[in-house]
């Protein structure tokens, strides 16, 4: 076992936002100044003490974008390694409420279609949470299939018995 096995560094985890409109996706460019420079990202921020996932998320985004979300979906975590941390991604599906996005902090934003995202140059965490969103696209398209094929739900589950 590495001597680093042993220690524990801090877990840092960051609520970040898929923000969803009309089939495209809201990605962000960090600026050229701070950690991972020019990189495209969710945009989001580092958890504060006694604030929830989502609490923080929807404060992010206000700070970030000064707009509103609604947070969906938690797609799964994913780590990364820093120096003397370790960042811990939190992805949450979100859906835009308000319109005009005014950027407090990003170089620019884009709205990709899915199938465009990948060629973007992504922060590395943000590799994963690209997969993990791409398969959670893929259990869209299959569900309403299976909701087609299910058959009817019984309106009286085994026997309806006696109706007084
Ligand atoms: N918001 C966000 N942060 C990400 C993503 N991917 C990723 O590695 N990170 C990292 O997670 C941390 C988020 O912190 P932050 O949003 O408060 O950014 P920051 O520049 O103030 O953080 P830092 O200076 O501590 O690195 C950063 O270190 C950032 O590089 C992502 O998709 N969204």
């Amino acid at each position: 076992m590495l001597v680093s096995d042993l220690i524990k560094k801090p877990l840092v985890k960051v609520p970040c936002a898929i923000i969803e409109r009309g089939g495209k996706v809201l990605a962000a460019q960090r600026s050229a100044h701070g950690s991972l420079p020019m990189k495209w990202e969710f945009p989001g921020g580092k958890l504060e003490e006694g604030e929830s996932e989502v609490e923080c998320l929807v404060r992010e985004i206000r700070e970030e974008l000064s707009v509103e979300v609604v947070v969906e979906d938690r797609l799964p975590v994913t780590n990364r390694d820093d120096i003397g941390r370790m960042i811990q991604l939190v992805p949450f599906i979100c859906q835009l409420v308000t319109d005009e996005i005014i950027l407090t902090e990003h170089e620019q934003i884009f709205w990709l279609t899915p199938d465009e995202l990948p060629a973007l140059d992504w922060a590395e965490a943000d590799r994963d949470v690209l997969q993990n969103y791409f398969e959670h696209l893929a259990g869209r398209r299959i569900r309403p299939i299976q909701r087609l094929n299910r058959r009817k739900p019984d309106i009286f589950p085994t026997s309806p018995g006696k109706i007084e």
